[in-house]
């Protein structure tokens, strides 16, 4: 229902297995995304929470990162009030990814330069219009590699470093 043509050139993800998860905070944006990839065939495993009664979204990111981080699914989508913690919670898991984001162009780049495995979004500060092609343009751009791929190794470098 938010898709437009331009989106349809740039999501290409059918079958792709998603995590997502959220606090209560991000309850309802959660559920938004949740029918919208699941009515664009879209293979979602949700990990809660399943309301709106509070609760503590460390839990969520550890359920969704530790899925994508074992290779279960392709991709996450971690969401609370903010996105801020829930986003820090997912990049303490080894080989977790997460960027959050609050604009398009920071969706596309964070594919190209970072590989990110797990987009985090604030169901309090982006609406669901600006969720959805978020999460359109960030399942439907490609990891660049060259350049770049040296960046995640040294990301890599220091996860091991100190992630025993
Ligand atoms: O955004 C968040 C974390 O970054 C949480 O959703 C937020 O802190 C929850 O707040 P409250 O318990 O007051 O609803």
């Amino acid at each position: 229902m938010y898709r437009t043509e331009k989106m349809d050139a740039v999501v290409g993800g059918e079958g792709m297995k998603i995590a997502i998860g959220s606090d209560h905070g991000g309850y309802p944006l959660k559920e938004t995304i949740k029918e919208y990839l699941q009515n664009e065939g879209f293979d979602i495993k949700d990990f809660g929470t399943d309301s709106e009664a509070s609760c503590d979204y460390p839990e969520f990111a550890e359920g969704v990162g530790e899925a994508v981080a074992a290779g279960e699914y392709d991709r996450g989508i971690v969401i609370c009030g903010t996105g801020i913690g829930i986003s820090i919670a997912a990049n303490k898991i080894p080989g977790i990814r997460c960027a959050l984001v609050g604009d398009c162009f920071s969706a596309k780049a964070t594919r190209q330069h970072n590989d990110t495995n797990v987009l985090a979004l604030g169901g309090r500060v982006v609406g669901p219009g600006l969720a959805l092609e978020i999460v359109d343009i960030w399942l439907g751009t490609e990891f660049e590699g060259a350049r770049h791929q040296n960046r995640i190794d040294k990301i890599t470098s220091i996860e091991k470093k100190y992630c025993k």
